[in-house]
Formats: C-alpha cells, sequence, structure tokens
C-alpha cells in the first residue's frame, strides 16, 4: 500500500482503508511540499492519523484541473447525466453508510447511533434530492412586446471553492457539495483541520460513482493557507463557506477584490422562547434537543432560553429532570451515549473558560447535570451540560457563541419583552417558540430576526427548507431549491424579432 492510503482500525474492531492524500483529477496524490498534519480522536485526544495538508501551489493546480473539466468536459453533459452520476453517488452513499458514519464518529466524536448515522442519513436524502432537480435548472420567458421577448437562463458559476467545518463533516461539505454539482459547477473543497476523513472518504466514491475526472478536487489543509488561497485564487467564481463569523468576515473582505460570489453560513445564539401557554413538556424535550445534540456544536443550538415568569421553576425542574434521564456522556461508539466529546482541545479551552468567566466574574448561578463517565477517557473533550440560571442580556454568556452544551436561562414576562430580549443579538440564525397560541405563535415568528424559526419544535430542520442567517449569520441560503440557486447566476437573453430599427 502506497504512503496515499492508511488501514486504520477502527474501535469497533473493523478495519477500513483511509485515504489521507489530496484527491485531485479524481486521483489521490502527495502535497506539493510533503506537508501534513495530525488528526485527534477528541474522546482519547490521541492521534488518529496524519494527512496531506494542500499548499498555494496545489491549490493552483486543484483549481486549474477544476476549471479545465468545467470547461471541456462538465459544461457539456446534460443535467439528466448529472443526476445520474449524484444517484449512483447516492448509492454508495447508502452501501458505505454505517463506515461513513463509524469515520465522522472517530474524528468527530460524534455519538454513532444518535447523530453519525442522522448525518449520513441526510447526506444519503440531499444527495438523491439535488440528483432530482440537476435537470430542473428550468429558464424564464418574460414577454417584452411583440416584437421582442427575453429568455433568462441559469447557468453555473464554472469554478466553485467549499469552506466548511469540523460540527457536521460530512453533512456540511454535503449541503454546498451536491447542490454545487447538480447545478453545473466542479468545485474545489477543504474540510476543516480537525476532520478531513470522511470527505476524503468520499473521493473513493466519487471515482467509484463514475464522475469525470476534475468535478471535485479535496484539498484538506489549514485555514490561513489551503482556505485563504482558495478564496483569493481570481479562477474560483464562487465561495461558500460555513464556520465562525470571524472567519466569514474575513472571507467576504478577500472575495471583495474581485466581487466574487458568496454565500456564508456563520455563528449563532439562537433563542428558544417558551410562553406560559405551551405544552411544557413537549418544549422541554425539544429545548433539551436545541442544546445538547451534537455537543452544543451547533449554529442553530438554543443557547439562549427564554422563560415567561409564571413557568420559570417548572421548566427549570422539568429540564433538569429529562436532562438527566435522556443525554448521556462518554463513548461515542457506546449506542447509549448521546452527549460525545467536544472537537478539540482548544475548542475545550474556549468552552471551559466561558464556564470560569460565568463564575469568577459574572457569579451566575449554575445547573450542572452530570451524567459525565468520563473515568474511562481521562484525555477526551467532554463537558457536562449547564444552565446558568436568570441570566441577563448584558451577560458575555448570553451575547456570544459558545458552541458547547450550555445554555442561559432567562426569564421574561409577556409578548414584548420575549421579543425584545429573543432579538437582542448580533446574530440571527435560528429559533424556537413554544406556545398552543397559534395566532401568537405565527406573530412571534414574523418578528424573530432570523433566518429559521421554529414553532413548537426545534432544530429539526429539513434539507427541502432553505437555511440561513440574518444579521452576523451569515449572508444566502443553502438546501432546498434556495441551495442549488445559490450556485447558479441568471442570463438574460433579449430577442428582437423586428426587421428594422426604426
Ligand atoms: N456555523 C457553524 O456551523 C460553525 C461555527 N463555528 C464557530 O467558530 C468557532 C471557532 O471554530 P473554528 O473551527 O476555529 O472555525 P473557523 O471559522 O476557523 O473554521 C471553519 C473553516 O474555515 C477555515 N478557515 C479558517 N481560517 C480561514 C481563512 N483565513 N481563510 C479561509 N478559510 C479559513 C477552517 O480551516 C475551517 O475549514 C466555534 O467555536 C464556533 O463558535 C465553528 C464551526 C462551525
Ligand atoms: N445544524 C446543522 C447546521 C450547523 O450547525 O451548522
Amino acid at each position: 500500500m502506497s504512503d496515499l492510503f492508511v488501514d486504520i482500525k477502527l474501535p469497533t474492531g473493523e478495519t477500513y482503508e483511509q485515504p489521507i492524500g489530496l484527491f485531485i483529477n479524481n486521483e489521490y496524490r502527495p502535497s506539493s511540499d510533503g506537508f501534513k498534519f495530525d488528526t485527534v480522536n477528541p474522546a482519547t485526544g490521541e492521534k488518529i492519523v496524519s494527512v496531506y495538508g494542500a499548499s498555494n501551489e496545489d491549490v493552483d493546480y486543484a483549481v486549474k484541473i477544476a476549471k479545465e473539466t468545467f470547461e471541456n468536459t462538465w459544461s457539456k453533459i446534460t443535467g439528466s447525466e448529472k443526476g445520474e452520476l449524484l444517484y449512483k453517488l447516492a448509492q454508495l452513499i447508502h452501501r458505505d453508510r454505517e463506515i461513513l458514519a463509524k469515520i465522522d464518529t472517530l474524528n468527530a466524536g460524534k455519538p454513532f447511533t444518535t447523530n453519525s448515522l442522522n448525518d449520513i442519513d441526510q447526506v444519503l436524502e440531499l444527495t438523491k434530492f439535488y440528483a432530482g432537480y440537476a435537470d430542473k435548472l428550468d429558464g424564464k420567458y418574460v414577454p417584452i412586446s411583440d416584437s421582442k421577448f427575453v429568455y433568462e437562463i441559469n447557468e453555473p458559476f464554472g469554478v466553485v471553492g467549499l469552506i466548511v467545518p469540523w460540527n457536521y463533516p460530512l453533512a456540511m461539505a454535503s449541503w454546498k457539495l451536491q447542490s454545487a454539482i447538480a447545478a453545473g459547477n466542479t468545485v474545489v473543497i477543504k474540510s476543516a483541520e480537525n476532520t478531513p476523513l470522511s470527505l476524503l472518504y468520499l473521493g473513493k466514491l466519487i471515482k467509484e460513482a463514475g464522475f469525470p475526472p476534475g468535478v471535485l478536487n479535496i484539498v484538506s489543509g489549514l485555514g490561513p493557507t489551503t482556505g485563504s488561497a482558495i478564496v483569493k485564487s481570481t479562477e474560483v467564481d464562487k465561495i461558500s463557506f460555513t464556520g465562525s463569523t470571524t472567519v466569514g468576515k474575513l472571507i467576504q473582505q478577500q472575495a471583495s477584490i474581485n466581487l466574487k460570489n458568496i454565500t456564508l453560513e456563520c455563528g449563532g445564539k439562537s433563542p428558544a422562547v417558551i410562553f406560559k401557554d405551551s405544552n411544557i413538556d413537549e418544549a422541554v424535550k425539544w429545548v433539551s434537543l436545541g442544546i445538547f445534540y451534537n455537543s452544543g456544536q451547533n449554529c442553530t443550538a438554543n443557547s439562549r432560553i427564554l422563560i415567561e415568569d409564571e413557568i420559570y421553576d417548572e421548566f427549570i425542574e422539568k429540564f433538569q429532570s429529562h436532562t438527566k434521564k435522556n443525554w448521556f456522556i462518554g463513548d461515542p461508539f457506546d449506542s447509549n451515549t448521546t452527549i460525545g466529546p467536544l472537537i478539540s482541545k482548544i475548542h475545550y479551552s474556549k468552552v471551559t473558560s466561558y464556564l470560569k468567566h460565568a463564575q469568577d466574574v459574572e457569579n451566575l448561578s449554575k445547573l450542572e447535570i452530570s451524567n459525565i463517565k468520563t473515568s474511562d477517557y481521562p484525555n477526551g473533550f467532554f463537558v457536562n451540560p449547564t444552565l446558568f440560571l436568570n441570566v441577563p442580556t448584558t451577560s458575555k454568556l448570553f451575547q456570544e457563541e459558545i458552541f458547547g452544551p450550555i445554555a442561559t436561562v432567562t426569564k421574561f414576562s409577556g409578548f414584548d419583552q420575549a421579543i425584545k430580549i429573543a432579538n437582542d443579538s448580533i446574530y440571527g440564525l435560528g429559533s424556537a417558540v413554544f406556545t398552543k397560541d397559534i395566532k401568537k405563535a405565527h406573530k412571534f415568528a414574523k418578528l424573530l430576526k432570523a433566518g429559521t424559526v421554529w414553532i413548537n419544535s426545534s432544530n429539526d430542520e429539513d434539507i427541502k427548507a432553505s437555511f440561513g442567517g440574518y444579521k452576523m449569520s451569515g449572508v444566502g441560503r443553502e438546501m432546498g431549491i434556495e441551495g442549488i440557486k445559490a450556485f447558479t447566476q441568471v442570463k438574460a437573453i433579449h430577442v428582437n424579432l423586428d426587421d428594422e430599427t426604426s
């Protein structure tokens, strides 16, 4: 076996072949300067493997291949043929569902049963959705006069650069990848440095499905080098990014140099608002999912829980009891585990610094719900589910994205105060509102400044609906029909039927 593939033994016993090279032109290859970086199992803190990281030269080469493929091959085949290839990819993802999920569990610490399998099922669903959409990007006829009409067609950009995070390694890549390809673009994609493995594995499936070489090119690597080289490349026509608002802003600045089209999916501080007339048991169930799923490493995590004053004590009591019964921290491969570790030592330090700040600086009252079983994993990055009670809106914990299983709880009195507090954030990604009063629910949803509102549920996104942020949560939309439109540009073709111009 070459140095481009490594046999990895999973904690479940089986061994699989992991590609570690850059995937360009349907072949794995080393980086031009031989640079590699380590990827770590967050449950144990141990290194899994080193993978090749792309240099500027490698990014330029991947972009050149993607551009040639766009011009000579991909733009010449029909939408139906593109859809067929995506259907074949879906079949292979279905075949390798378990191994893909196990790779994400190993690399991201996501509980296998409750999280990683869900992620891969979502990847499968959206691969099929966009396979079906590849031949439906029809245009529009615009009547102007008897002697003139316009038709508008949707065209791909060309080469698109995709930069993705670690919290849903294959799913976040797929929120962009499948729609970009279905729309007719070729792709250069970078995974997060913490979680390169499942996307590299997908390269094998892309090749096996029969995609022409150069349609999908994977350049694993570091943000400031590989990521920045993709953003700055003058041959890349669009960037779609998911990650922190800080890096999103940087990408917007860099992309503005040649007015590159961008989609940015950034941070959030999503409120869950529970009115006194809600079904409290249901609200407890959804809100705990909203904050603890994926260990709170979720851009739409319900990190601000707002409770109407009359039901405050009842909600907290029920929330505590529900959490004790349903959220278990431990080995992500154990089917009883519902909360895995945080992604990295760096992220663990960031999240726990908020716990320290809350205690030492703000003196907040804490409700820690300890279901931790970390004795077997002394070096894993585990954090207990924690609520901070009666938190003022001025608190650092109320305003900043923590990205861990930690939420603030704040009381409100009545509709007007609830909407004021809910919108008191620089972010506007997700939000949830709980009430049995249907009029109140819709009025509240209309006033929320957020790209997604869940009424009487939370974080149950669907690939058929669009997703994206207001305010500093982002620019543009992903998923659903908006998700594929984001990878097209409109051309208006004017047709003059007059014989002579008067
Ligand atoms: N919206 C979301 O789903 C996510 C939000 N975050 C937020 O960001 C915080 C920090 O997490 P990080 O992993 O450091 O996020 P990040 O924003 O640094 O990383 C996201 C992606 O951007 C890339 N990147 C970093 N710097 C870049 C640059 N200069 N040019 C181009 N690409 C670059 C990274 O390599 C990665 O692929 C988290 O604590 C969380 O608050 C993180 C991940 C996902
Ligand atoms: N809930 C998946 C979207 C995200 O956290 O980025």
